[in-house]
């Protein structure tokens, strides 16, 4: 990989010392780190590890304990004062999960957001400087788009450029401030993730320092200079990358070695059909027909705007169904809500599981058990030490990261949040599970238990239909994968000739006129 990383020594960004403590958990213990100009500085480790908390250290968010210290350049600062205004002041730019642009407006009012436009004397918008500027960024950012263009028709790689290039336009330099990028690539689908790491190895060979926190470890591997490995808030240390492989970086993260992709159960579906949909229409969905079995786990494979995900909201009843017929059960099934559709034995997983499917003031204990309370029941007494118990194991199946129980929903880790609610799901044993990118957030070692767990449940008596943007995720889990283009089914694969190339090349073929 080429490289422009500082050979004397020119540090970015130091942190010595840096410790964080919430009531019950140590999140981070003594934890230090240097990132040089030039380099792409991977941060890595399982849910719960204390990646986010330094991240947020760093914006200024939280403050850390007294002890610790930051250095930018030469400047050191006691890591307790830092603040949002040091991060500001410091160059740090922080790009998450999720770009936030403004859909409605242009590329270039994007680009003045939080810098201002380009004025006459005070009032008048200079808008033929303002486009040149524009221009300038959208080159120097690789981005697909022309000033005008409203933010919201440019393909998800791109608005993350955007909102990249809107967080560095102000620095005189690459050789100036920090790029600090928290999972970008985790809600981009297959073929737009490269699109984006090509460009942020660019910025890097010209001399910017970027700290790129992700799960995924091809993405550390062909990316990242060096990587630095978190294990129960402490740091395992800092490795050059090129040395690494994926075996070494999880057995450091989970501190001891692990089977690597286990090789997936025979599929084992019946030949009985559970579900039958014929010219579903509705959101972005336009007149699919397909099938699930018993025991089937049934991927589907599509580009932002494909309407996959619309699949799973009609079937759940929270997107209109417009026309066409489902039957589920051998009977003809219309869900008219989520109440109807659960009653019927359908659970769904939402992509947003932190807003949609949790209750996060509850108990981490709460909503783990919350869908089945009434089992805790016995002649009007709730039998706390049955549900504790409950909680516990589905906290040890899980890998769920957590101080005790009671530890509140919203204080976990974010992959930590999102394997409660699968587990709750899971727990009901719904005869069909629907679920948008399952495992968005979770850690290697968490995501192959959630798979095996997932096709046991299928092997029980659950059908799953899962959509996701990993591509390599579906060929993993999946019996049969269908690809969706513009709302309509494009073709299928099947296990075991299913990998992530042939489920890229099937979410992009061209629907057949009149299909
Ligand atoms: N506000 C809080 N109150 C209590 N505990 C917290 C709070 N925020 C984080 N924690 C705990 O600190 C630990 C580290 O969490 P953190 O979010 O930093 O992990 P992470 O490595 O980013 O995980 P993930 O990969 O799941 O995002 C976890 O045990 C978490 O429950």
């Amino acid at each position: 990989m080429q490289t422009n990383l500082s050979k004397d020594g020119g540090h970015a960004l130091r942190l010595h010392g840096i410790g964080k403590t919430f009531p019950g958990t140590r999140a981070l213990d003594g934890v230090s780190l240097e990132v040089s100009r030039g380099e792409i500085h991977a941060l890595i480790g399982s849910n719960g590890s204390g990646k986010s908390t330094l991240i947020k250290i760093l914006a200024g968010i939280h403050a850390a304990d007294p002890g610790g210290e930051i250095r930018v350049g030469r400047t050191r600062f006691a890591a307790s004062e830092w603040t949002p205004a040091c991060a500001r002041a410091a160059g740090l730019h922080f790009v998450h999960q999720v770009p936030t642009v403004f859909p409605s407006l242009s590329v270039a009012e994007n680009l003045a957001i939080g810098r201002g436009f380009v004025t006459h004397r005070g009032w008048r918008i200079r808008w033929t400087e303002q486009r040149a500027r524009a221009k300038q960024l959208i080159a120097r950012f690789h981005i697909h788009a022309t000033p005008d263009m409203p933010a919201g028709e440019l393909g998800p790689a791109d608005q993350m450029l955007l909102v990249i290039a809107r967080a560095l336009q102000d620095l005189e330099d690459e050789h100036t401030g920090v790029l600090v990028l928290d999972e970008p690539t985790a809600s981009l689908p297959g073929p737009e993730v490269e699109r984006l790491l090509e460009t942020i190895r660019h910025r890097a060979a010209l001399g910017q320092a970027i700290v790129y926190v992700t799960h995924r470890l091809d993405e550390v591997l062909r990316t990242s200079h060096r990587v630095t490995v978190f294990r129960d808030g402490r740091t395992e240390g800092t490795f050059e990358t090129a040395g690494m492989d994926k075996s070494k970086l999880v057995s450091l993260m989970v501190g001891r070695a692990i089977a690597q992709d286990p090789r997936r159960a025979a599929a084992r579906a019946s030949t009985n059909r559970v579900l039958s949909v014929h010219n579903l229409a509705g959101g972005g969905v336009s007149r699919a027909s397909f099938d699930l079995r018993r025991s089937e786990i049934l991927g589907i494979a599509g580009l932002l705007g494909s309407g996959a995900a619309d699949i799973l909201r009609i079937l759940f009843g929270v997107v209109p169904m417009a026309s066409g017929e489902i039957i589920l059960h051998a009977r003809r099934f219309r869900p008219e809500g989520p109440r109807a559709a659960m009653a019927a034995g359908v659970a769904y997983v939402p992509p947003d599981r932190a807003l949609e499917a949790a209750f996060p003031t509850m108990s981490l204990r709460g909503n783990l058990t919350g869908g089945g309370v009434a089992r805790y029941f016995r002649s009007l007494r709730l039998l706390h030490d049955v549900e504790r118990a409950d909680a516990r194991g589905a906290i040890e199946r899980f890998i769920i990261r957590a101080s005790s129980t009671e530890q509140p929903q919203s204080t976990l880790s974010g992959g930590n949040q999102q394997k409660a609610v699968l587990a709750r799901c899971l727990r009901e044993q719904p005869a069909l599970l629907l679920l948008d990118e399952p495992t968005q957030g979770v850690d290697i070692h968490a995501r192959s238990e959630i798979h095996a767990l997932l096709r046991e449940a299928a092997q029980r008596s659950t059908s799953i239909i899962v959509v996701s943007s990993d591509f390599e995720e579906l060929a993993a889990l999946c019996d049969r994968v269908i690809g969706m283009v513009r709302g309509r089914i494009v073709g299928e694969a099947r296990s075991p000739s299913l990998d992530g190339r042939c489920l890229t090349e099937l979410a992009q073929l061209t629907p057949e006129v009149g299909a």
